[in-house]
């Protein structure tokens, strides 16, 4: 992932103790949130408003996955491979993580210009009122900061880091191959795979997600809407619900679906780059996360982008006549510079043509 500088903006953590806070305080409360909320398991006229499940495993898995990304921008995948054991492993090391006081917490707290270390959301400054969460963010060995957390255990949970953090890497690049096969794009086509085609020099981070249960869960928010700035993002949700995403319903509207926890699946979403190389016809998904009065919610998501050096634009084979590039070529740290002064307007900032008139170019 990028150089520190660029990413989100630092803003001063504010020491709250979610988990002692008998009531909602006005700095996290929020308006509206149940507004445009779809219900899922429901199907409407035919046209069903799940969150698509696909098997890995399936013969079809490329051209369901194409579907889904088309349509949704998010799937849950099954026959993964990832032991569930190491999910347990990685949920442990969160919950551990997050249970220890907020002194403690605070010795590995990130640091201004820094990516990596315990706070607040990194998006939180977009927004007026705060969330009701706090994340952990991993980028590189994990050991600096875990030393300061567990002066004794701390290998214990590199480990588990260091092997989850390889698995999602194996997983991603088996995935970034399905996803380029549903666009048409072959090996041939890409030439930044590396060696033996398996993306070894893609860059990722880790961010870890404590959502402690809240005494008024309708007026606050867990995670506010945003896009991530991945080419996709593999997360896994422990088996609370909490996590929506915005899809456009039969009837012309949009509106919040939840994506329902399915033991041992994970949850595959669009982000901003795979929106970019894909043209736009893969979008990227717009998402949050709710909270809940009684259940802490925890949830581990894997961002995956290109190497450092590579530019990512609208794949050639995805360009023609009637669809001109949608966007500029921008490397992962560009844009996640973009993002952090523009946030949820960052990708119009790449655009070079608007889809819907597609032959007029805005720049
Ligand atoms: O907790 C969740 O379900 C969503 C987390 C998320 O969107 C993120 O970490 O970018
Ligand atoms: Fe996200």
């Amino acid at each position: 992932m990028p150089s520190p500088s660029d990413s989100y903006i630092h803003i001063h953590h504010k020491n709250t103790d979610l988990y002692s806070l008998q009531e909602l305080p006005e700095s996290h409360t929020w308006t509206n949130i149940n507004d445009n909320t779809l219900t899922y398991n429901n199907s409407e006229k035919g046209s069903n408003v799940n969150v698509p499940v696909i098997d890995l495993n399936d013969p079809n898995a490329s051209k369901l996955i194409g579907h889904a990304c088309k349509t949704w921008g998010v799937f849950q995948v099954v026959n993964h491979g990832v032991p569930l054991s190491l999910l347990d492993d990685i949920e442990l090391v969160g919950l551990t993580l997050f249970s220890l006081p907020s002194q403690q917490k605070l010795k590995a707290a990130r640091s201004p210009d820094a990516v990596s270390g315990y706070g607040l959301a990194r998006i939180s400054s977009f927004f007026p009122k705060l969330m009701w969460s706090e994340g952990f963010t991993i980028l590189g060995s994990p050991l600096q900061h875990f030393r300061q957390l567990w002066p004794h255990d701390y290998n214990k949970y590199c480990g588990i880091v260091l092997q989850y953090d390889e698995t999602m890497k194996k997983l991603a690049g088996k995935l970034m191959w399905v996803m380029l096969d549903s666009l048409g794009i072959t090996k041939e086509d890409l030439k930044w795979a590396g060696s033996n085609s398996q993306f070894n020099e893609a860059s990722a981070a880790l961010q870890l997600n404590s959502y402690p249960s809240c005494p008024d869960p309708n007026r606050a928010m867990g995670l506010a809407p945003h896009t991530d700035s991945t080419l996709f993002t593999i997360l896994y949700q422990n088996n609370i619900e909490g996590l929506q995403v915005k899809h456009d319903g039969s009837d012309g509207g949009s509106g919040w679906v939840t994506v329902p926890p399915l033991p041992g699946s994970l949850v595959i979403n669009v982000g901003d780059l795979l929106h970019i190389l894909s043209n736009g016809f893969y979008p990227s998904v717009l998402h949050r996360a709710l909270v809940n009065r009684t259940r802490p919610r925890f949830s581990v998501a894997y961002l995956y982008g290109p190497p450092a050096h590579v530019e990512i634009c609208p794949h050639a084979k995805l360009v023609g006549p009637s669809r001109p590039a949608l966007y500029r070529p921008v490397t992962w740290d560009e844009y996640l510079g973009i993002k952090a002064k523009h946030f949820n307007k960052a990708l119009s900032y790449v655009q070079l043509c608007a889809p819907s008139i597609s032959n007029v170019c805005l720049m």
